[in-house]
């Protein structure tokens, strides 16, 4: 395999660190913009990783190179507080005898860094309300909100973000993530995520590595490798496939029509003006066959696909992998419902998503 290029346009990654009954060997090239989700099962060194990004794992060999600078080599180790990353972990990691304004300050004076970060982040961060309390009195996800204004106004050229939202409620992490895109969108330096919610890929990721075991096993593109049908991914209980989707309208009920490649779909979410771009995930246990086309039940997307393979899963069902329109879909049916159906791979169907399955 060809080695990973560096350059100013890419963060090289190349890291060993050993320890009893554990091996991280990681060889990666990453865009350097945008937001790599580093995503796995639990202990297969997701934030190892990241440690020795940051330079916390003084064990760790290899090569890092983060646009256009040498962190670490055969001849170099920058120390860890030399690095300029900012980082966020699960907990905010706050000084709680300080107000939320002098938590801030406090990053932004040892960084040197200007006052308009200051402002820029305070203000899209939502944090004016809150910038005379103490980190005690937050709310979780308030916490997290100012423990990213903290990585940010001391002016990173990397933020490692380490299960930022994985101590908070649905609800909190539903809040929260609108602030991550806009960090993301507005943060002008690479984000790596550390996560293993799905749905947090599916939304914030631009670059996926998908890690087992210390290694990596595959990257790339984040909607490519999350709608590999050959990955771990495609086996979970909440398999599904992402379809980039445009916005068309929004009906009085705010039920959203959306423009994806499958077809027209149907789904519930916020108010969002036509045009706007957004992720559509589709669950494969979302997803039911037909044979006709039915417009006399309450399924309101109904898309014509073409069975392209069929595999058995453990307890009698099975997941179908569907081409539709140069999408593809994945349905998860009883092995009883394939037989009734006498479903073959090359079979046209129809595939069936109840609206409320689906969140935009
Ligand atoms: N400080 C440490 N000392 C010794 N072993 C450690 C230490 N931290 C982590 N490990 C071990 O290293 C391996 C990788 O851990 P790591 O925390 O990187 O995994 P992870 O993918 O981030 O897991 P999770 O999703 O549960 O946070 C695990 O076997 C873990 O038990």
């Amino acid at each position: 395999m060809a080695e990973p290029a560096a350059g100013h346009d890419s963060i090289r990654v190349r890291q060993a660190l050993a320890r009893d009954g554990f091996r991280l060997d990681v060889d990666l090239a990453l865009p350097a913009r945008g937001c790599s989700a580093v995503f796995g099962p639990s202990g297969c060194g997701k934030s190892s990783l990241l440690r020795c990004i940051a330079g916390l794992e003084p064990a760790a060999h290899g090569e890092l190179r983060v646009a256009g600078r040498t962190w670490q080599d055969a001849a170099t180790r920058v120390p860890a507080h030399r690095r300029e990353v900012g980082m966020v972990f699960q907990h905010s990691g706050l000084l709680p005898h300080l107000s939320v304004l002098a938590n801030l300050r406090y990053g932004w004076q040892r960084a040197g860094a200007p006052a308009t970060l200051l402002e820029q982040w305070i203000e899209r961060l939502a944090l004016p309300p809150l910038l005379a309390r103490k980190p005690g009195s937050l709310s979780g996800g308030e916490r997290q909100r100012v423990a990213l204004a903290r990585a940010l106004v001391s002016a990173p050229r990397l933020l490692l973000l380490d299960e930022p939202l994985s101590a908070l409620d649905a609800e909190r992490r539903g809040e929260i993530l609108p602030f991550l895109e806009a960090v993301r969108r507005d943060a002008g330096i690479p984000v790596l995520y550390v996560t293993h919610a799905v749905e947090e890929v599916a939304r914030l990721a631009d670059h996926l590595v998908l890690m087992d075991a210390g290694r990596v096993l595959a990257t790339g593109p984040a909607l490519d490798v999350l709608n590999r049908a050959d990955l771990p991914l495609a086996l979970r209980d909440d398999a599904g496939v992402v379809l980039q989707a445009r916005v068309e309208q929004r009906d009085a009920h705010g039920l959203l029509s959306l423009r994806t490649a499958a077809g027209l779909l149907y789904a519930h979410g916020p108010e969002q003006p036509p045009g706007t771009a957004l992720r559509l995930r589709i669950q494969a246990r979302d997803v039911s066959l037909a044979l006709q086309r039915h417009d006399d039940s309450s399924l309101l997307n109904l898309l014509p696909a073409t069975v392209a393979d069929i595999a058995a899963l453990p307890g009698g069902q099975v997941q179908l992998r569907l081409e539709a329109g140069g999408a593809p879909l994945l349905a998860r049916i009883s092995h009883r419902s394939l037989e009734r159906l006498a479903l073959r791979p090359g079979m046209a169907v129809w595939a069936q998503v109840k609206a409320v399955a689906l969140l935009a």
